[in-house]
């Protein structure tokens, strides 16, 4: 679930009237999403999303998300737009958070994701970059490969219950990682968590992304490495290499990938792998029982991280010999 906080409709009808939007009709809180609490707001002009920021957003960063997503908007990529009250702002306040309003974004996000389904995805993220290549904001990627340490070093030892040995698994997978993190690679302003919850699909065509609370400057190739973990593996956990080829594809036939990029594509996917298997190791062992957020599974990540170790080129990614070095 994710409302962590109520709003009655007192309060969100005084709200909304700072907006041209109509009067409220009806509102209802969104389940999905771990962030921020979402309401769905059905007002006489239309349907709307309401986000209200929560602790582990922090304000400083909200013009960067809000202004890169009106930004994206205004180079044509459908996301979420952010409606301005009368007054010109994007950002209120409501029930004690920041607040904000935005565009509904029809479709749903896919829950099986298919190898067309890769390929579209690949093709909308370099869409993206290339869209968000003049945003004049900058946002340093708090979860990069120098946050991993202290993540890790939080969940200590207690990273054994989750599965013996993790603890010093974590360690030397880190070690590997700090040691070997490729600089120097083309960068830009990447999602960071393109997972197939945040992709809405339409009659079988991607209709847009939501959730850029994880954008940031960072490796544009770090993107496609998070993506590569988060839609490509089957339920059994064997990476698809079909799914793999077709994202990558899809990527490049947008933007094409350096031979420096596809050089470090498993190191980048190694950590992605680590950055996943970290936040969700912190929120195992720290969020409480019975609190109404569903837990995600580090396991799920220790594996592919296992399985990205193993990789030796982006060939096992479905780059084949000839694409590599064209
Ligand atoms: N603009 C939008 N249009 C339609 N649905 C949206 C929109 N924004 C969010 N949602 C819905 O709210 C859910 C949670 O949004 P998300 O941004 O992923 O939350 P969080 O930041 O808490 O993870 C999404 O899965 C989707 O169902
Ligand atoms: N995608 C992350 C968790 C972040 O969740 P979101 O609802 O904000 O996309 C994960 O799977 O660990």
């Amino acid at each position: 679930m994710a409302v962590y906080t109520d709003v009655s409709e007192t309060d969100l009808a005084r709200f909304l009237a700072d907006y041209d939007v109509g009067m409220l009709l009806s509102y209802k809180g969104i389940a999905e999403g771990v962030e921020n609490s979402n309401f769905l707001v059905r007002t006489e002009t239309g349907s709307f999303i309401l986000t209200l920021y929560e602790k582990r957003v922090d304000r400083d960063d909200l013009p960067f998300f809000i202004g890169l997503m009106e930004h994206l908007a205004s180079r044509g990529l459908s996301c979420p737009l952010p409606v301005a009250r009368t007054d010109g702002e994007r950002l209120g306040e409501l029930a004690g958070r920041p607040a904000a309003v935005f565009t509904f974004l029809e479709g749903m996000w896919t829950r099986r994701p298919a190898v067309a389904h890769c390929r579209a995805v690949g093709a909308a993220m370099a869409g993206m970059h290339a869209a968000a290549a003049d945003f004049p904001l900058r946002r340093p990627n708090a979860l990069s490969v120098g946050a991993w340490r202290p993540l890790a070093e939080a969940c200590g030892e207690s990273a054994d219950r989750v599965e013996p040995g993790l603890a010093a698994e974590i360690a030397g997978e880190l070690a590997a990682l700090e040691a070997n993190w490729p600089e120097d690679l083309p960068g830009g302003v990447i999602h960071a968590d393109l997972f197939p919850d945040n992709v809405f699909f339409l009659g079988g065509e991607l209709s847009g992304l939501i959730d850029f609370y994880f954008a940031c400057n960072d490796i544009l190739a770090y993107d496609l490495a998070i993506a590569l973990c988060a839609w490509c593996f089957e339920a059994d956990g064997a990476f698809n290499i079909t799914k793999g080829r077709a994202m990558i594809e899809g990527y490049r036939s947008v933007r094409p990938l350096t031979p420096g990029e596809i050089a470090a594509l498993p190191m980048l996917a190694r950590g992605a792998a680590m950055r996943f298997l970290l936040t969700r190791l912190y929120d195992w062992l720290n969020t409480p029982e019975g609190s109404f957020v569903t837990k995600k599974d580090p396991k799920e990540y220790l594996k592919k991280l296992r399985f990205h170790r193993g990789v030796t080129s982006a060939a096992d990614y479905g780059l084949s010999a000839e694409t590599e070095t064209a």
